[in-house]
Protein backbone atom coordinates (compact mmCIF):
# COMPACT_ATOMS: atom_id res chain seq x y z
CA UNK A 1 0.00 0.00 0.00
CA UNK A 2 2.89 1.99 0.81
CA UNK A 3 6.52 1.59 -0.13
CA UNK A 4 9.48 4.35 0.47
CA UNK A 5 12.54 3.83 -1.19
CA UNK A 6 15.44 5.71 0.43
CA UNK A 7 13.28 8.67 0.86
CA UNK A 8 15.57 11.90 1.54
CA UNK A 9 13.08 14.88 2.97
CA UNK A 10 15.53 18.06 3.46
CA UNK A 11 13.71 21.24 3.69
CA UNK A 12 15.20 24.27 2.11
CA UNK A 13 17.30 26.50 4.67
CA UNK A 14 17.06 23.57 7.44
CA UNK A 15 20.75 22.40 8.61
CA UNK A 16 19.59 18.06 8.62
CA UNK A 17 17.27 16.41 6.71
CA UNK A 18 13.69 16.02 8.30
CA UNK A 19 13.55 12.10 6.65
CA UNK A 20 16.89 10.86 5.83
CA UNK A 21 17.21 7.59 3.63
CA UNK A 22 13.86 5.71 4.65
CA UNK A 23 12.77 2.70 2.84
CA UNK A 24 10.05 0.53 4.54
CA UNK A 25 6.58 -1.01 3.22
CA UNK A 26 2.84 -0.58 5.20
CA UNK A 27 1.13 -3.49 3.21
CA UNK A 28 -2.36 -2.99 2.38
CA UNK A 29 -4.63 -3.67 5.01
CA UNK A 30 -2.03 -3.34 7.95
CA UNK A 31 -2.91 -1.20 10.94
CA UNK A 32 0.20 0.86 11.63
CA UNK A 33 1.57 3.09 14.45
CA UNK A 34 3.79 5.40 13.71
CA UNK A 35 5.92 6.51 16.71
CA UNK A 36 8.86 8.97 18.01
CA UNK A 37 9.69 12.45 19.38
CA UNK A 38 8.26 15.64 18.47
CA UNK A 39 10.17 16.79 15.51
CA UNK A 40 10.96 13.27 14.45
CA UNK A 41 9.15 13.45 11.20
CA UNK A 42 6.04 11.89 11.06
CA UNK A 43 4.26 14.73 9.66
CA UNK A 44 6.77 14.96 6.83
CA UNK A 45 6.34 11.48 6.21
CA UNK A 46 2.35 12.12 5.87
CA UNK A 47 2.86 15.48 3.64
CA UNK A 48 5.04 13.52 1.23
CA UNK A 49 1.89 10.79 1.12
CA UNK A 50 -0.28 13.19 0.02
CA UNK A 51 2.49 14.95 -2.28
CA UNK A 52 1.86 18.17 0.02
CA UNK A 53 5.57 18.41 -0.04
CA UNK A 54 8.50 16.90 -2.52
CA UNK A 55 11.15 14.78 -1.04
CA UNK A 56 14.58 15.55 -2.01
CA UNK A 57 15.18 12.24 -3.32
CA UNK A 58 13.88 8.54 -3.45
CA UNK A 59 10.77 7.02 -4.86
CA UNK A 60 7.03 6.66 -3.19
CA UNK A 61 4.33 5.06 -3.99
CA UNK A 62 0.84 4.86 -2.34
CA UNK A 63 -1.42 2.15 -3.71
CA UNK A 64 -1.44 2.54 -7.54
CA UNK A 65 0.08 5.90 -7.36
CA UNK A 66 3.93 6.57 -7.87
CA UNK A 67 3.91 10.05 -5.94
CA UNK A 68 6.99 11.36 -6.93
CA UNK A 69 6.26 11.12 -10.61
CA UNK A 70 2.32 12.22 -10.49
CA UNK A 71 1.42 14.76 -12.55
CA UNK A 72 0.01 18.11 -11.44
CA UNK A 73 -4.02 16.73 -12.35
CA UNK A 74 -3.34 13.47 -10.84
CA UNK A 75 -2.97 14.69 -7.43
CA UNK A 76 -6.48 15.34 -6.44
CA UNK A 77 -7.12 11.74 -7.55
CA UNK A 78 -4.22 10.45 -5.04
CA UNK A 79 -5.80 12.56 -2.73
CA UNK A 80 -9.19 11.22 -2.55
CA UNK A 81 -7.55 7.68 -1.72
CA UNK A 82 -6.41 8.83 1.31
CA UNK A 83 -8.38 9.92 4.30
CA UNK A 84 -6.79 12.37 6.71
CA UNK A 85 -7.43 12.72 10.54
CA UNK A 86 -5.56 15.35 13.07
CA UNK A 87 -5.19 16.05 16.41
CA UNK A 88 -7.57 19.48 16.44
CA UNK A 89 -10.28 17.64 14.60
CA UNK A 90 -10.39 20.62 11.83
CA UNK A 91 -14.20 20.76 11.30
CA UNK A 92 -15.77 23.38 9.89
CA UNK A 93 -17.76 25.03 12.48
CA UNK A 94 -20.63 26.91 10.45
CA UNK A 95 -21.70 23.32 9.14
CA UNK A 96 -23.44 20.64 11.06
CA UNK A 97 -22.27 16.90 11.80
CA UNK A 98 -24.04 15.76 8.72
CA UNK A 99 -23.34 18.69 6.46
CA UNK A 100 -19.57 18.72 7.72
CA UNK A 101 -19.40 14.49 6.22
CA UNK A 102 -21.54 15.41 3.41
CA UNK A 103 -19.57 18.36 2.59
CA UNK A 104 -16.53 15.79 1.61
CA UNK A 105 -18.38 14.09 -1.28
CA UNK A 106 -19.69 17.62 -2.40
CA UNK A 107 -16.29 18.76 -2.94
CA UNK A 108 -15.21 15.93 -5.49
CA UNK A 109 -18.64 15.80 -7.08
CA UNK A 110 -20.85 13.34 -5.65
CA UNK A 111 -24.24 12.97 -6.55
CA UNK A 112 -26.90 14.45 -3.90
CA UNK A 113 -28.19 10.44 -4.14
CA UNK A 114 -25.30 9.11 -3.03
CA UNK A 115 -24.89 12.06 -0.05
CA UNK A 116 -27.93 11.39 1.18
CA UNK A 117 -27.26 7.72 1.14
CA UNK A 118 -23.57 7.64 2.64
CA UNK A 119 -24.03 10.13 5.19
CA UNK A 120 -26.32 8.81 7.57
CA UNK A 121 -24.75 5.32 6.96
CA UNK A 122 -20.98 6.73 7.90
CA UNK A 123 -22.14 8.86 10.74
CA UNK A 124 -23.88 5.46 12.18
CA UNK A 125 -20.82 3.96 11.52
CA UNK A 126 -18.67 5.86 13.97
CA UNK A 127 -21.08 5.96 16.62
CA UNK A 128 -23.04 9.44 16.08
CA UNK A 129 -26.43 7.81 14.93
CA UNK A 130 -29.26 11.11 16.28
CA UNK A 131 -26.31 13.66 16.34
CA UNK A 132 -26.72 14.68 12.51
CA UNK A 133 -27.84 18.04 13.10
CA UNK A 134 -25.75 19.08 16.01
CA UNK A 135 -23.31 22.11 15.29
CA UNK A 136 -19.65 21.12 16.11
CA UNK A 137 -19.58 23.27 19.36
CA UNK A 138 -22.44 20.88 21.11
CA UNK A 139 -20.38 18.62 20.69
CA UNK A 140 -17.44 16.62 22.86
CA UNK A 141 -14.07 16.22 21.78
CA UNK A 142 -14.27 12.38 20.98
CA UNK A 143 -17.98 13.22 19.21
CA UNK A 144 -16.21 15.72 17.36
CA UNK A 145 -12.70 13.49 16.34
CA UNK A 146 -15.83 10.94 15.19
CA UNK A 147 -17.03 13.21 12.74
CA UNK A 148 -13.49 13.88 11.50
CA UNK A 149 -13.13 10.26 10.78
CA UNK A 150 -16.69 9.61 8.83
CA UNK A 151 -15.78 13.14 6.95
CA UNK A 152 -12.20 11.11 6.28
CA UNK A 153 -13.83 7.72 5.49
CA UNK A 154 -16.80 9.25 3.73
CA UNK A 155 -15.76 8.07 0.29
CA UNK A 156 -14.57 4.77 1.31
CA UNK A 157 -10.41 5.90 0.87
CA UNK A 158 -7.89 2.99 0.53
CA UNK A 159 -5.53 4.80 3.12
CA UNK A 160 -6.05 6.65 6.39
CA UNK A 161 -3.97 8.50 8.13
CA UNK A 162 -4.53 10.06 11.54
CA UNK A 163 -2.17 12.01 12.75
CA UNK A 164 -2.36 12.11 16.80
CA UNK A 165 -6.22 11.11 16.82
CA UNK A 166 -6.28 10.99 20.56
CA UNK A 167 -3.87 13.64 21.58
CA UNK A 168 -6.78 15.52 22.90
CA UNK A 169 -8.83 13.19 24.33
CA UNK A 170 -8.96 11.55 27.67
CA UNK A 171 -7.56 7.94 27.89
CA UNK A 172 -10.95 6.73 28.29
CA UNK A 173 -12.69 8.68 25.28
CA UNK A 174 -9.50 7.73 23.15
CA UNK A 175 -10.18 4.20 23.49
CA UNK A 176 -13.20 4.38 21.78
CA UNK A 177 -11.50 6.58 18.78
CA UNK A 178 -8.88 3.73 18.41
CA UNK A 179 -12.24 0.88 18.29
CA UNK A 180 -13.32 3.19 15.79
CA UNK A 181 -10.16 3.43 13.73
CA UNK A 182 -9.96 -0.54 14.40
CA UNK A 183 -13.08 -1.06 12.97
CA UNK A 184 -12.22 1.30 9.64
CA UNK A 185 -9.12 -0.92 9.24
CA UNK A 186 -11.10 -4.47 9.45
CA UNK A 187 -13.55 -3.22 7.13
CA UNK A 188 -10.32 -3.11 4.79
CA UNK A 189 -8.74 0.33 5.46
CA UNK A 190 -5.52 0.93 5.64
CA UNK A 191 -5.01 2.98 8.55
CA UNK A 192 -1.30 4.96 9.84
CA UNK A 193 -1.76 5.98 13.19
CA UNK A 194 0.80 8.70 14.74
CA UNK A 195 0.43 8.82 18.35
CA UNK A 196 2.33 9.20 21.28
CA UNK A 197 0.08 7.19 23.63
CA UNK A 198 1.78 3.99 24.84
CA UNK A 199 -0.86 2.10 26.01
CA UNK A 200 -2.99 2.00 22.38
CA UNK A 201 0.06 1.41 20.90
CA UNK A 202 1.02 -1.88 23.65
CA UNK A 203 -2.86 -2.82 24.05
CA UNK A 204 -3.30 -3.12 19.59
CA UNK A 205 0.03 -4.84 19.28
CA UNK A 206 0.13 -4.08 15.39
CA UNK A 207 2.70 -2.67 13.20
CA UNK A 208 5.01 0.03 15.11
CA UNK A 209 7.40 2.13 13.38
CA UNK A 210 9.38 4.13 15.10
CA UNK A 211 11.47 7.31 13.96
CA UNK A 212 13.99 9.05 15.62
CA UNK A 213 15.37 12.30 13.94
CA UNK A 214 14.27 11.21 10.69
CA UNK A 215 15.86 7.78 10.42
CA UNK A 216 13.23 4.73 10.99
CA UNK A 217 15.12 3.21 13.90
CA UNK A 218 12.51 0.61 14.63
CA UNK A 219 9.72 -1.92 12.25
CA UNK A 220 8.14 -3.97 14.39
CA UNK A 221 5.27 -6.09 13.06
CA UNK A 222 3.53 -6.58 16.27
CA UNK A 223 5.11 -3.92 18.47
CA UNK A 224 4.69 -2.18 21.73
CA UNK A 225 5.48 1.53 22.21
CA UNK A 226 9.14 0.57 24.36
CA UNK A 227 11.33 -1.70 22.91
CA UNK A 228 9.28 -5.21 23.44
N1 LIG B 1 8.08 23.53 6.58
C1 LIG B 1 9.22 23.23 7.21
N2 LIG B 1 10.36 23.92 6.97
C2 LIG B 1 11.52 23.60 7.60
N3 LIG B 1 11.64 22.59 8.49
C3 LIG B 1 10.54 21.89 8.78
C4 LIG B 1 9.27 22.15 8.16
N4 LIG B 1 8.36 21.26 8.65
C5 LIG B 1 9.03 20.49 9.52
N5 LIG B 1 10.33 20.84 9.60
C6 LIG B 1 11.39 20.20 10.42
O1 LIG B 1 11.43 18.83 10.06
C7 LIG B 1 11.62 18.00 11.21
C8 LIG B 1 10.50 16.97 11.30
O2 LIG B 1 9.28 17.63 11.63
P1 LIG B 1 7.85 16.91 11.65
O3 LIG B 1 6.81 17.97 11.83
O4 LIG B 1 7.74 16.01 10.49
O5 LIG B 1 7.99 16.04 12.99
P2 LIG B 1 6.87 15.21 13.81
O6 LIG B 1 7.52 13.93 14.15
O7 LIG B 1 5.62 15.19 13.06
O8 LIG B 1 6.69 16.07 15.12
P3 LIG B 1 5.37 16.22 16.07
O9 LIG B 1 5.25 14.95 16.86
O10 LIG B 1 5.70 17.41 16.92
O11 LIG B 1 4.20 16.48 15.17
C9 LIG B 1 11.73 18.94 12.39
O12 LIG B 1 13.11 19.17 12.65
C10 LIG B 1 11.07 20.22 11.90
O13 LIG B 1 11.62 21.34 12.51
Amino acid sequence: MIKLSNVTMQYPKSTRPALSDLSFEIDKGEFAFLIGPSGSGKSTFFRLLLKEDKPTSGDIQVGDFQVNTLRNREVPKLRQSIGCVFQDFRLLQQKNVADNVAFALEVIGKPASTIREAVPETLEYVGLEGKAERMPHELSGGEMQRVAIARAIVNRPALLLADEPTGNLDPETSEGIVEVLDRVNRRGTTVVMATHDSHIVDSMRRRVLEFSGGKLVRNDERGVYGIG
